[in-house]
């Protein structure tokens, strides 16, 4: 099963469409903040599948926890990045850096170490976020540390 966290925003619903289609299992993870239900309906309207989702932060440890505990996550996809002006730095690093962080330990802890992120376009709002390059960089070093990751970047 493939954890897409973000996957009622917009680049997360098209990753769930893409991941139905290709036949894989998908829990979809979010919080809510600007993702829709509705962009969920259409997904499983559009690709004729079903699949869970839970209501949830990825900056709540103990939360992704019992999601790891609860199902047989093999991978993840991760779409929980906020940008645009509305939002002041202190708090798109805390949702991009912390909540990516917190991602990735619990990911170490239950031993799924695939993950894609979805940074979004390289001219796009978040390229020129520092809180996304700072989630590049952090993630790079991990992978140097450990070998069994395997990450990969998308728009
Ligand atoms: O801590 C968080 C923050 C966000 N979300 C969710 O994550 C999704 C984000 O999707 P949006 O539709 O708000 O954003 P986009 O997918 O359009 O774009 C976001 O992702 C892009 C990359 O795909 C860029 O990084 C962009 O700046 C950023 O806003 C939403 O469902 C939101 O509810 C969470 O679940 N947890």
């Amino acid at each position: 099963m493939i954890l897409v966290t973000g996957g009622a925003g917009t680049a997360g619903a098209r990753m769930v469409g893409e991941l139905l289609q290709a036949g894989h299992e998908v829990l979809v993870l979010d919080n809510f903040s600007t993702g829709s239900v509705k962009a969920l309906q259409a997904v499983a309207a559009a690709t004729g599948r079903d699949f869970d989702c839970v209501k949830g932060d990825v900056r709540d440890g103990a939360f992704l926890q019992r999601v790891f505990r609860e199902n047989s996550v093999t991978s993840v996809v991760h779409c929980a990045f906020v940008g645009g002006s509305g939002l002041s730095p202190l708090e798109r690093y805390e949702n991009n850096l912390a909540g990516t962080l917190i991602l990735l330990q619990v990911m170490d802890e239950f031993g799924v170490k695939r993950l894609t992120l979805t940074l979004g376009d390289a001219d796009g709002a978040g390229a020129a976020d520092g809180s996304v390059a700072a989630v590049q960089r952090m993630v790079v070093d991990v992978c140097a540390a450990d070998s069994g990751w395997v990450v990969t970047f998308s728009h």
